[in-house]
């Protein structure tokens, strides 16, 4: 059987292909996550997503390996982590109320090619109170998410309205991945 890796530190995206019940092992890389500055929000996502793809790749010959990357755009302004609690704040404080984007890129890699691919989901936010948004900072949801939320966990109560594939928001795309990962003749286990 190929090897499968998910190149990626995220326990969501571990827990998303594992409940499409893939067999994979995971290894982590270590990338800058830096790109030009004149690139689009969603090839931002598809770049970041190959970079971590092939550098774990390059050492993995045989695999073939998955890597992703999240983030959310609002009002054309990408939000990535938030590197404190103040950004983290100002994130959800321009969430309030407005529609944004969550994208997610996908690359693939086996034997020196990579394919990337990236999709859409568009959220909506209630109306937030700053005693809401200081209750959600006390969770400490915020600080390993793109736009400082976790639809998956408390950061629910935040959510009025989703468009679009659920766990692409949660980190990765699962529907659309388990189609292009057929290409690669890598298959969930059914039994
Ligand atoms: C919007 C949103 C993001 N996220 C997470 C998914 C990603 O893990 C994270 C965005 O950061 P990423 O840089 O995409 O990924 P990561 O650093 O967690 O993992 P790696 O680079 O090793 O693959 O935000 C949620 O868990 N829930 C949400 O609702």
């Amino acid at each position: 059987m190929k090897s499968f890796i998910l190149a990626s530190g995220s326990p969501r995206r571990k827990e998303l292909l594992q409940q499409a019940r893939y067999t994979f092992s995971i290894q982590t890389s270590d990338i800058d996550e830096i790109v030009e500055p004149h690139l689009t929000p969603s090839e931002v996502v598809c770049e970041l997503a190959r970079q971590k793809a092939e550098a774990v790749a390059k050492t993995n010959q045989d695999a073939v390996v998955l890597g992703s990357d999240t983030i959310v755009v609002c009002n054309d302004q990408i939000l990535g982590k938030p590197k404190d609690q103040n950004e983290a704040r100002e994130m959800l404080q321009r969430l309030s109320d407005r529609d944004h984007s969550v994208l997610t890129g996908v690359a693939i890699s086996e034997k020196g090619e990579t394919i990337t691919f990236f999709e859409e989901t568009v959220v909506h936010f209630y109306p937030l109170t700053s005693e809401e948004i200081e209750q959600y900072l006390q969770t400490g949801e915020p600080f390993d998410k793109a736009g400082s939320y976790g639809i998956q966990g408390f950061g629910a109560y935040l959510v009025q309205s989703i468009s679009g594939d659920y766990n692409n928001v949660v980190g990765l795309p699962l529907a659309k991945t388990m189609r292009e990962l057929q290409a690669f003749h890598i298959y969930p286990t059914i039994q």
